[in-house]
């Protein structure tokens, strides 16, 4: 079977064992690590695919639950899929659905054969199992599809995550079955466990015998410590073959894309840039700035000093305090701007610093720089 997506390892960072790669899709080719948009309703919220592309954006978010309940996938299909319907040309990953399950609708059941819960629209009885997931994707179009797991809570106990994990790993074979368009579109494994070492590679085993394209280090970013993170990456990530991607989802914030990347992760998602960019919170390159704060009332300089961007080359702390003060659009369209913006040319950074062999000097100046911890 040719699969559709291809990880090409080009040199490993000598000083910290991160991965400068390419990762090959049919809509393009891309260099990792890479940080991917959520665009969680078939778009990165205010902002276009024009000034995605301009940004230097390569694969980007949607997500399988709120695409299947709104528009629905049958019309998404027949628009001749995600990439027609919301005219992106550059690679798409849809999770599965899994996440959203357990982290919007309070009441679910979780069995065998799927997982039973309420629409959290309008109270509607659902239900997603493994087959429906992959049904739903392979509707979508997406070039990198999600295995449908669960991604119990933190802390979970010993006993529950390995019961949990156990039924993910024949989720995932049901979804591997299930894939009816394994040439178009990458079928990701997902990597549960917990903390707990034993199970991470119980997990990981049963995964990688799968043989999947992809794998993907879930249960992470979901309250724990960020020291728990890092340990669980420092055990999981060696289990995943080295010529197959690995992508950790939900993350994230700069200090973490840069442990993540040092730690073998090649692709992150999060919200956070759009989240806060839309409540005024913006990210630079001496730590946030939250743009309503008085301070910034008569500040004529740029969010960031340091950047580029179109928000930053063309706008003021002041003028951009006081779209959001008095809820104008633009103003987070502004802010999102500049934070995706700013994400992305992290990721540069970071795969400079991997050319370099001085991922590790990198981080300790960004972190001096941005005002986080040293450990
Ligand atoms: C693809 C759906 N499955 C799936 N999505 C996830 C999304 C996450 N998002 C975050 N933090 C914001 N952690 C996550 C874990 C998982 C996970 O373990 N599994």
């Amino acid at each position: 079977m040719t699969t559709p997506i291809r990880f090409e390892l080009i040199k490993t960072c000598r000083q910290t064992g991160a991965r400068l790669g390419i990762l090959h899709t049919p809509h393009g080719s891309f260099e990792t690590p890479m940080f991917m948009p959520v665009g969680t309703l078939a778009t990165v919220k205010t902002l276009s695919p024009e000034e995605l592309k301009e940004m230097g954006a390569g694969v980007i978010l949607s997500n399988t639950y709120h695409l299947w309940l709104r528009p629905g996938h049958d019309i998404v299909e027949e628009a001749g899929g995600l990439h027609a319907f919301m005219n992106w040309d550059r690679g798409i990953l849809t999770d599965s659905g899994g996440f959203q399950v357990f982290s919007l609708s309070e009441f679910r059941r979780i069995e065998e054969e799927g997982v039973y819960f309420r629409n959290h629209l309008n109270g509607d009885k659902l239900f997603l199992s493994p087959e429906k997931a992959v049904e739903i994707q392979n509707a979508l179009g997406a070039d990198i599809i999600m295995a449908f797991d669960e991604c119990p809570p933190y802390p979970a106990t010993y006993e529950y995550m390995k019961q949990s994990i156990e039924r993910t790993s024949r989720w995932a074979e049901r979804c591997l079955k299930a894939h009816r368009r394994p040439n178009e579109q990458g079928l990701f494994g997902i990597v549960q466990g917990g903390e707990y070492e034993e199970l991470r590679r119980q997990s990981a085993r049963d995964l990688v015998s799968l043989d999947f394209p992809g794998y993907a280090v879930g249960g992470l970013s979901v309250g724990e410590p960020k020291e728990v993170m890092n340990r669980v990456l420092e055990f999981t990530t060696p289990l995943l073959p080295a010529d197959k991607p690995r992508y950790l989802m939900g993350v994230g914030s700069p200090d973490s894309l840069i442990d993540g990347a040092i730690r073998g992760i090649d692709m992150f998602d999060c919200v956070l840039p759009t989240r806060i960019g839309r409540n005024g919170t913006v990210m630079t390159s001496e730590g946030r700035v939250v743009i309503k704060n008085a301070q910034y009332a008569r500040d004529f300089s740029p969010l960031d000093p340091n950047c580029d961007c179109y928000t930053c080359r063309n706008y003021t702390r002041a003028y951009i305090r006081h779209l959001i003060k008095c809820d104008e659009t633009f103003g987070i369209r502004l802010t999102s701007y500049h934070n995706v913006y700013f994400l992305i040319k992290l990721m540069e950074q970071v795969r400079q610093a991997i050319r370099e062999d001085r991922l590790a000097d990198f981080r300790e100046e960004f972190f001096e720089c941005y005002g986080f911890n040293k450990p």
